[in-house]
C-alpha cells in the first residue's frame, strides 16, 4: 500500500460538524433541507501497528473509553463477510450489528453509557469492511460536544471513512505533501458514502445530510438523497446555545416517523411547510444584497422562517422545555431562535444581525449561561473532510 511503502504509518483526518439552518426531520422524509458546516472538527488519527502486534484498538478521548479486541476474536465473528471491500460501500445487515454489539458488550461496556455503543459497532463496521483486521490504533477526539444536534456522528463517521480509506487501495494521495489536504472528488464522495453506512448503525434512519455536509463542507441543500452547493452571498452569524440536555437522534426521529403514521395528512402538510421554508432559505441566502438596508431585510426575514421552522419543529414534538427557555429569553432581545440538529434537547441557535452590538450579544450570552446552558458561536461554511501527513492539527 502506497502509505507504508513510503513509511508513513501514521495519518490524521479531520472532519466539521453542522448546523441545519432549516428542515431538520422533514428532511428523512424526502422533504429539502439546507445545511452549513462549522469549524469544529471531529479528529481520528489512525497508526498501523506492526504485524506482531495483534490486537485493534480504539481510544475515545472525548467520552474517556478505550477498546481493545483481538485480531483472532474479531475475524473469529466477521471473517465469513469477505472483508476488506473498501471500495464498495456496503449496509451493516441486522445480524451483524448484532454481532459486533457482542463485540462491544465484551469490553466490559459502563451501562451508564450504552448509547455509545452504537458508535463502536460503527467503528467495527467501517474498519473491518474497509481496512479488514490488520492490527492498528485508533483515537478520536472532537471540539463538537456528543449527541447536541451538531452533527458529532456524522463528523465521527466522516473522520473515520476517510482515515481507513486512505490506508485503503480505493484511495491515492501524495504523502510528501504537508498540512490538511482535500480529498479527490471520486475519493470523497467514497468517502461519503462509507460514513452514511456508519451513521445508519447509530440514527436507524438518517437522510445523509449531515454526513454530506460534514463531507464537502460549506452550505448545503438536500433532497432525497441528492445534494446541490449553495452559493451564501450573505454573512452569516449565529450564536449557538448548547443545553446540555442529551438526546438520541435516534430515538427522536423514530418519534416523528410514529407520529407521521398516526397523523398522516397533518403531518404531511407540516413537512410541506417546512420545505417551503427551506426553500426560500436557499433563495435569501444565495441573493446579493445591494446596501444595509436590504441585508437587513433580508435578516428579518430569515429570523421570521426561524420562528416558524421552530414552530413547525414543535408541532412535530420535538422541542423541549430547555429549548422553550432559549427561545423565549432570546425573544427578549427581539432574536429568532430555533433548534438544530434533532432536537429533544441540544443545541439552539439564535441568529445575530449584522447590526446587532456586541453588548446586546454579552448580556444575552450571560443570561442563557445563568440557566446553567454554554453559548459559542462558529465560523459557518467552511471545508470539509481533510487528511494530513504530517500530524497537522
Ligand atoms: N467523538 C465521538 N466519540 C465517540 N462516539 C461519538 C463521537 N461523536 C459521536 N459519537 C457517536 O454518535 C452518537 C451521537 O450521535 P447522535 O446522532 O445522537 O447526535 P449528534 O450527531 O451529535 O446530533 P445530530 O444527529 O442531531 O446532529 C454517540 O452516542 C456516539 O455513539
Ligand atoms: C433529525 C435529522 O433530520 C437531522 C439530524 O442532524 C436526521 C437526519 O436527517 O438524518
Ligand atoms: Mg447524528
Amino acid at each position: 500500500m502506497e502509505r507504508e511503502r513510503a513509511g508513513k504509518m501514521e495519518i490524521t483526518t479531520r472532519a466539521p460538524g453542522k448546523i441545519i439552518l432549516a428542515g431538520e426531520h422533514a428532511v428523512v422524509h424526502g422533504y429539502t433541507a439546507v445545511a452549513s458546516s462549522i469549524d469544529l472538527y471531529t479528529v481520528v488519527s489512525l497508526r498501523l501497528s506492526t504485524e506482531d502486534e495483534d490486537t485493534i484498538k480504539l481510544q475515545l478521548n472525548d467520552i474517556g473509553l478505550d477498546f481493545s479486541w483481538p485480531i483472532e476474536r474479531i475475524k473469529e465473528v466477521l471473517s465469513h463477510l469477505g472483508s476488506p471491500f473498501s471500495s464498495t460501500p456496503t449496509t451493516c445487515s441486522l445480524e451483524t450489528v448484532k454481532s459486533l454489539t457482542a463485540l462491544v458488550d465484551e469490553q466490559s461496556f459502563p451501562e451508564t453509557r450504552i448509547g455509545l455503543a452504537s458508535g463502536v459497532c460503527a467503528f467495527l463496521w467501517l474498519y473491518t469492511s474497509i481496512l479488514g483486521f490488520k492490527p492498528a490504533t485508533v483515537i478520536v477526539s472532537s471540539d463538537l460536544p456528543v449527541g447536541a444536534g451538531l452533527g458529532s456522528s456524522a463528523a465521527y463517521c466522516v473522520a473515520l471513512s476517510a482515515a481507513l480509506l486512505a490506508f485503503s487501495d480505493s484511495v491515492k494521495l501524495d504523502v510528501n505533501q504537508k498540512g490538511w489536504l482535500m480529498f479527490e472528488e471520486t475519493e470523497v464522495e467514497l468517502l461519503n458514502k462509507w460514513a452514511f453506512e456508519g451513521e445508519k448503525i447509530i440514527h436507524g434512519r438518517p437522510s445523509g445530510v449531515d454526513n454530506s455536509v460534514s463531507t464537502f463542507g460549506n452550505v448545503i441543500k438536500f433532497k432525497s438523497g441528492n445534494m446541490t452547493r449553495i452559493n451564501c452571498n450573505m454573512p452569516l452569524r449565529m450564536l449557538i446555545t448548547n443545553t446540555k440536555v442529551g438526546r438520541d437522534t435516534k430515538a427522536l426521529v423514530a418519534n416523528v416517523s410514529a407520529r407521521k403514521s398516526r397523523h398522516p395528512d397533518a403531518m404531511c402538510s407540516v413537512l410541506n411547510a417546512i420545505e417551503s421554508i427551506s426553500d426560500e432559505w436557499s433563495t435569501i441566502i444565495q441573493s446579493h444584497a445591494v446596501d444595509d438596508l436590504s441585508l437587513s431585510t433580508n435578516e428579518e426575514k430569515l429570523g421570521e422562517l426561524m420562528e416558524m421552522n421552530q414552530g413547525l419543529l414543535l408541532s412535530l414534538g420535538v422541542s423541549h422545555a430547555s429549548i422553550e427557555i432559549v427561545l423565549q429569553t432570546t425573544m427578549k432581545y427581539k432574536l429568532a431562535s430555533k433548534l438544530t440538529g434533532a432536537g429533544g434537547g441540544g443545541c439552539v441557535l439564535t441568529l445575530l444581525p449584522t447590526q446587532l452590538s456586541g453588548a446586546v450579544v454579552d448580556k444575552l450570552v450571560e443570561e442563557l449561561e445563568s440557566y446553567g446552558y454554554q453559548c459559542f458561536t462558529a465560523g459557518i461554511g467552511g471545508k470539509g473532510v481533510q487528511i494530513s501527513f504530517d500530524g497537522s492539527s
